[in-house]
């Protein structure tokens, strides 16, 4: 007998289905269809090595449970990959410290813990000595690390990383902060939020960096502060191109990071207030039965929680500056629009991968881009398949678009050349290295009713090791009080 939630969830599945399928067919015009036809050929080549080589590569659709499975098994084999997994728990169980991931990790840097850029050290070790970047100049010291994709190509450190939310932004925006840090560039920092620095979902209009914004580091005359020319923008802040390229420096590249639609869904439902107050309403259910009950009346609830509601459906679309539920012609038009803005769309499941390929792209070396995981839930929820496309239904358009730029990515991996499994290679053993000598151990913080993982810098360690590891909010001050000590005193 087919129970009628049955019918449900098979009529949910088909209309996925057939709402991707209408999104492609429709996409079909000369500059959407030549590339997907392009970059489809090359996953069903892709893949086919994938098979062969899938330790490194799980595959190119994230989504597909297929992958999801290879993915357990890469996250399996790799002790200290931040991915959702339940590895993350082994971290803590298991390690109870990061120390004991660098038994497993080979040590391949050398004892010269304190050599960070040397030219970079000149300007941190000199406060004084602010890097004056005006409108088209660019970070232009190049670092000699061996590592470095191309030796004769110039460090990039003018950069809008639009921060998703749930995708491992912050993990990007540590790494992205400390290169800030080191670089002595000039932020964005909202003016009046030492908490974190974010601009969030204030409209930002030409006036704002004046208005809003912590000035830039370099002064006008001497003493008139500035507020255009900023180097990088790492926080939260919703895509306005026209405005960002107003007050940005010239040259600015544009990044950003997406995940898997549920995964991203799922994360927000748990960390960003709707999970909580589902709960509270049904006390006695699962995680999963209080996520079944939302998707059974989504908009009621959505608005019956009203304040955070842009959170709860394709938020990563939201982030990027478009509110599109159901208009596949506006999904069209978004994707369209964004792949014209970002240099790079980097993708959360493949964060290692990422890192090599913002690597190239910003000419840095594996040093600017190693990193240790923030925000890592230790008890993700869990979700059955069919749950899993009942929420990538619900956020359509963010599923699609992580399909995109999924496959845009895999593109970029080809692009990149035959060396690319072996600099993800080389980098994850120097990211392992990083780890075992600049984290002493994990503990464990509990926000907001979920337990999440922070790492303790290594005793004495020098200060990479400790912009490394910290708290991504200590790090934030640091950036913060630089700008912030401009101000006049009020
Ligand atoms: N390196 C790496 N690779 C893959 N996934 C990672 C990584 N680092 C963090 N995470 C996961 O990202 C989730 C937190 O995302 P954000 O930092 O973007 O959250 S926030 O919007 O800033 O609050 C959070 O997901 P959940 O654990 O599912 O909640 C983190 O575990």
């Amino acid at each position: 007998m087919v129970t009628s939630e049955e019918r449900q969830k098979a009529s949910n599945s088909q209309r996925l289905e057939a709402c991707k399928k209408s999104f492609w067919n429709r996409s079909v015009n000369v500059r959407l269809f030549f590339p997907t036809v392009v970059v489809t050929s090359v996953l069903v080549v892709l893949y086919t090595q994938l098979i062969h080589h899938q330790r490194l590569f799980p595959g190119p659709i994230a989504a597909s449970p297929a992958v999801l499975k290879q993915e357990k098994v890469l996250l399996r084999d790799n002790p200290v990959s931040s991915s959702r997994s339940t590895s993350k728990v082994g971290q803590l169980t298991n390690a109870s410290s990061a120390s004991s991931l660098s038994q497993q990790s080979p040590i391949l840097e050398s004892s010269n813990t304190s050599a960070f850029h040397s030219s970079t050290k000149r300007r941190t070790t000199d406060k004084t000595t602010v890097t004056t970047l005006t409108k088209g100049n660019d970070v232009t010291t190049p670092t000699q690390s061996s590592s470095r994709f191309n030796t004769s190509c110039q460090p990039k450190g003018n950069v809008v990383f639009l921060k998703t939310h749930k995708t491992a932004s912050t993990t990007l925006q540590a790494v992205m902060n400390r290169y800030g840090f080191f670089n002595n560039l000039s932020m964005v920092f909202m003016r009046n939020n030492k908490f974190n620095g974010h601009v969030r979902y204030s409209g930002l209009n030409f006036n704002s960096s004046r208005k809003l914004f912590l000035p830039t580091l370099r002064k006008i005359n001497g003493s008139t502060l500035s507020f255009k020319g900023y180097n990088m923008s790492t926080g939260h802040i919703r895509l306005n191109k026209p405005v960002m390229d107003d007050f940005m420096a010239g040259n600015t590249k544009y990044i950003t990071i997406l995940r898997e639609s549920s995964h991203q869904w799922v994360s927000a439902f748990q960390h960003l207030g709707l999970g909580n107050y589902m709960r509270k309403k049904f006390p006695n259910r699962s995680d999963a039965q209080v996520i079944e009950e939302f998707l059974e009346q989504p908009e009621i609830y959505r608005k019956k929680y009203a304040g955070v509601k842009a959170f709860f459906r394709n938020n990563q679309l939201y982030d990027l500056g478009y509110v599109v539920h159901e208009d596949i012609e506006g999904i069209r038009n978004a994707v369209k629009e964004l792949d014209k803005i970002f240099d790079l769309v980097l993708i959360s499941e493949y964060f290692d991968e990422s890192m090599v390929l913002l690597k190239k792209l910003l000419c840095w070396d594996n040093k600017d881009v190693s990193f240790v995981s923030k925000n890592q839930v230790v008890h993700p929820i869990q979700i059955s398949d069919t749950l899993r496309k009942k929420i990538q239904y619900y956020n359509l358009p963010d599923t699609l678009l992580y399909e995109y730029f999924n496959r845009s990515f895999w593109q970029k991996v080809k692009e990149y050349g035959p060396n690319f499994a072996k600099d993800v290679e080389e980098f994850r053993a120097f990211n392992n290295a990083t780890r075992a000598r600049c984290v002493s151990s994990a503990k464990a913080i509990t926000t907001n009713g979920h337990v999440h993982l922070e790492y303790i810098p290594a005793k004495e360690s020098d200060l990479f090791c400790q912009t490394f590891s910290e708290d991504h909010n200590k790090l934030f001050r640091r950036l913060f009080k630089r700008q912030y000590d401009l101000l006049p005193p009020k």
